[in-house]
């Protein structure tokens, strides 16, 4: 009975999109249909180029951007979307105070994240962005290096112990759990230690749950909720949602009975006072006020569920990719090393304090190349509110843009042999020539990422340790890139290990 239903829904929605593609003739597809791109088929637009593999997405992608150019029109059944692969076009809406709101492709995270600061827009989003943003001031930012060192340490002899013999292995769920144990304790203030408990289902959950969001995506019929509900993917994406969700719900029943213990019923007004509190993030949601009102569960629930999401796959994927494109230029792996034997004169043993951290120049600058070749977020999109015009490019209201950072951060035009792997690009008078915008790993303007700093010092710490500790050698698998929220590997991101001799 439930399978007959199932496929009247189907019909019912084929019918609604015949006729949503019939009243196709709209100001904005006339306009978007001015811009170049693949030619739309009837009904379903572009829809059917989008049928592909994970692996086929970013070249295809690619493929756009050598056949029409740095604005490409295309349309998923009656949608319009323009993507965008240059600064000029980028820019005057990464910098808009007004364009805020982001694309039509955030509302497959709804189920999960719900309005979290990621997803929001308007007065709710203004107010928690302006609320959180103290909890990542660096004084907060500085009691997190202790937990840091200690999930680093871990980290090293689990990849000292079991990884350190040549041999060749995917380094990317082994960073996930170091990256989970750092955001769940640090800006949660509750341990569950998974890097030596358990193989944790939350980090499997959100593999699960990003690719098939991201199948939804990209595939305009799976996007399609009836056809969605007869796929197999749908048992997998509730399980993966009740997983997660119930994770949440535990890290913030055990930090509200910690409080209770304390007898802390609320925060002291003073924001100086509240940002010395090393818990600030979590207690801030449990404790504050925003306009005169106590946050709702749910609210809370969600903002929880997006900094866990976003303050971990994250900085796994740019720790991961920075150790990988080491491990395949030994000079600049050399170079590094030396820069931490400056630092600690010459004693590899020390642990990094906060001020260390500010002395690792050319460090910083190999995550910024590492995150050019290789962004944690490859692409961002945005709803057009206004009819807007972005260098001599007008784009109607109610067009979704798709800021494609992956190809842009690789357009032969912004830098010279784009493929290269070089950090000295980021030092040199060149860089200081370039369009800042076109280097947008963390995004920009107001609605740039809120965990930069915080990702940066992670990532130096975690990578710092790596090197110090070994070797760091290539093997001759090719990571298969895709864009499943954030960059991953299809066939993991492999590395080789041997011991330094210190
Ligand atoms: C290498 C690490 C990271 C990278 C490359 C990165 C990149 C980005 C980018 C590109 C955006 C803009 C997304 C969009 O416009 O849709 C963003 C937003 C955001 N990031 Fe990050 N991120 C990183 C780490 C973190 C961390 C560690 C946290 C939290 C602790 C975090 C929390 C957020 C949040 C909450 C937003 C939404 C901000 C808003 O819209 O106001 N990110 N990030």
């Amino acid at each position: 009975l439930s399978t007959g239903f199932e496929i009247c829904n189907v019909f019912h929605y084929s019918i609604i999109l015949i006729i949503k593609n019939i009243y196709f003739i709209e100001p904005r597809l006339l306009l978007t249909l001015k811009y170049k791109g693949p030619t739309p088929l009837p009904l379903v637009g572009n829809g059917h180029l989008f049928v592909t593999r994970r692996t086929q997405f970013l070249p295809l992608l690619n493929g756009f951007q050598r056949d029409y150019g740095d604005a490409v029109r295309v349309h998923l059944f009656h949608n319009p979307y323009v993507l965008l692969y240059h600064p000029k076009y980028i820019e005057p809406i990464i910098s808009s105070t007004e364009l805020i709101t982001k694309g039509k492709s955030y509302t497959f995270l709804h189920d999960w994240l719900g309005f979290g600061l990621l997803t929001s827009t308007g007065h709710k989003w203004r107010a928690h962005r302006k609320f959180l943003t103290p909890a990542f001031h660096f004084n907060i930012l500085q009691n997190f290096l202790p937990v840091f060192i200690k999930n680093e340490k871990i980290l090293i002899n689990k990849l000292r112990n079991s990884y350190c013999n040549e041999k060749s292995f995917d380094l990317f769920p082994i960073i996930a759990l170091t990256a989970l144990d750092n955001i769940t304790e640090s800006i949660m203030g509750v341990s569950f230690n998974t890097q030596e408990n358990c193989h944790s289902n939350y980090v499997k959950s959100i593999e699960t749950l990003s690719q098939i969001i991201s199948l939804k995506m990209r595939n305009p019929f799976v996007a399609e909720e009836a056809f969605f509900r007869l796929t197999p993917y749908k048992k997998s994406y509730d399980d993966a949602i009740k997983i997660l969700h119930g994770h949440t719900k535990k890290v913030l029943a055990i930090r509200k009975e910690e409080l209770k213990q304390a007898n802390i019923e609320s925060l002291p007004e003073n924001t100086e006072i509240g940002i010395r509190n090393k818990h600030a993030f979590i207690d801030l949601l449990l404790l504050s006020k925003i306009d005169g009102k106590r946050i709702d569960e749910e609210a809370v629930r969600e903002e929880v569920d997006t900094f866990m999401f976003e303050g971990h796959d994250t900085t796994t994927s740019g720790i991961t990719f920075a150790l990988f494109c080491l491990s395949k230029y030994q000079d600049i792996q050399e170079k590094v090393l030396q820069e931490q034997r400056e630092i600690y004169d010459d004693d590899l043993s020390k642990d990094p304090i906060y001020s260390d951290l500010q002395k690792m120049k050319y460090l910083e600058t190999v995550i910024k190349e590492s995150l050019r070749l290789y962004p944690s977020v490859p692409l961002i999109e945005r709803m057009i509110t206004k009819d807007s015009e972005l260098a001599g490019l007008k784009i109607k209201k109610n067009t979704s843009v798709i800021m494609d950072i992956f190809h842009m951060q690789r357009h032969p035009d912004l830098y010279d042999n784009p493929l290269e792997f070089r950090p000295e690009r980021f030092d040199s008078p060149a860089n200081a020539a370039r369009n800042p915008f076109a280097w947008l790993a963390f995004s920009a303007g107001p609605r740039n990422c809120i965990g930069q700093k915080f990702a940066m010092m992670e990532m130096k710490v975690v990578i710092a340790a790596v090197i110090k500790s070994f070797k760091i050698l290539p093997t001759d698998v090719e990571p298969a890139l895709c864009s499943d929220l954030i960059l991953r590997s299809k066939n993991g991101v492999k590395i080789k290990l041997i011991p330094r001799i210190k």
